[in-house]
């Protein structure tokens, strides 16, 4: 399990993680979400002991990093792959990692073949693709055969199958009961992985929360209804209480309803004898959930784009 309680990392002006609390359990993916520059990293960096707290804590199974007995076996970690010396070979590597731990050999072996990178043990990394680099570092994660695993944002520079194979990787490991902690900036990526999310955003917590919780937060949703006549549909829709926008796209002129259930909307149309092409219920993505529970929080929100041409 991991705890983070109260903690901070401020740099300069820059409060990076700002007063964050949440836990990752045992047996469980927790992904880690918030947008560039959201203070994932620092707040992984803070749990694995690379950075000093401001303030607060950081603990795995109840101790900070710098207590625990034999950190290599509790915990494996995935930050950047940017380290990994270029003229080393895969397996060089992680004999190197694992002699450095008092880790036996064969664990090298063990993990080349479960990342998938048995075939190209004896080459340089240099040589290697973002995703084989990503797989090493998955590889090194797995050598101490750890309690715990963090990632940061492991699926990055994944082919789709590499994507499936991480997936499936992190679930496996959570299902053998341990603790498993990774970082994303995509929702959707997470939520067929995760059962839980942390949402931060400006180093704050915006969202503790199971998968399932966040779609049913966003469940509102709105219907989207069509017909020949959308004047008076529209009328008797707000006569009820609706809200209801015109979305005219594509040369139709959909109507945008909120306030009402599919259902509702239909038989409404029908006791006023008004006639109905189309009747959907549209539901916001999680990726619309995570952009309406960050959007505020994005560290470089985009400048409205200034007008050229014209009046100035
Ligand atoms: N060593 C540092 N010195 C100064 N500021 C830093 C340092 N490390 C991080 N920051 C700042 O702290 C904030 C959080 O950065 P962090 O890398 O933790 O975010 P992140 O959520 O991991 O983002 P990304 O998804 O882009 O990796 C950013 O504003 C960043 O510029």
């Amino acid at each position: 399990m991991i705890e983070v309680e109260d903690l901070s990392k401020h740099y300069g002006r820059t409060r990076a993680v700002d007063g964050l609390t949440f836990t990752a359990p045992s047996g469980r993916v927790t992904g880690f979400l918030g947008p560039n520059g959201a203070g994932k990293s620092t707040t992984m960096r803070m749990i694995l002991g690379l950075d000093r707290p401001t303030g607060g804590r950081a603990a795995i199974d109840g101790l900070r990093y710098r207590d625990l007995p034999d950190p290599l076996r509790a915990v494996g970690a995935l930050l950047d792959t940017d380290g990994i010396p270029p003229g080393m070979t895969a397996a060089g590597h992680l004999r190197w990692v694992a002699a450095a731990a008092r880790l036996p050999d064969r664990r090298v072996d063990e993990v080349l073949g479960a990342v998938g990178l048995s075939g190209v043990a004896g080459k340089r990394v240099g040589g290697f693709s973002l995703g084989m680099r990503q797989r090493l570092g998955i590889a090194t994660a797995l050598l101490g055969d750890p309690g715990t695993l963090v990632l940061d944002e492991p699926v990055n520079g994944l082919d789709p199958e590499g994507v499936r194979w991480v997936r499936t990787l992190m679930r496996s490991l959570a299902a053998e009961g341990r603790t498993v902690l990774v970082s994303s900036h995509l929702m959707g990526e997470m939520a067929e992985t995760a059962d839980r999310v942390v949402v931060i955003g400006l180093g704050r917590l915006i969202a503790d929360t199971t998968v399932a919780d966040l779609v049913r937060k966003g469940a509102g949703g709105r219907v989207r209804v069509s017909g020949p006549r959308p004047g008076p549909l529209a009328a008797v829709l707000r006569d009820h209480g609706c809200t209801v926008e015109t979305d005219a796209g594509d040369g139709t002129a959909d109507l945008l309803v909120t306030g009402a259930e599919a259902a509702g909307v239909g038989e409404l149309a029908a006791r006023y004898g008004l006639v109905l092409h189309g009747l959907t219920t549209e539901r916001p993505s999680l990726e619309d959930v995570f952009m309406e529970l960050t959007g505020a929080d994005a560290d470089h929100v985009s400048a409205p784009v200034a007008r050229t041409g014209g009046k100035r």
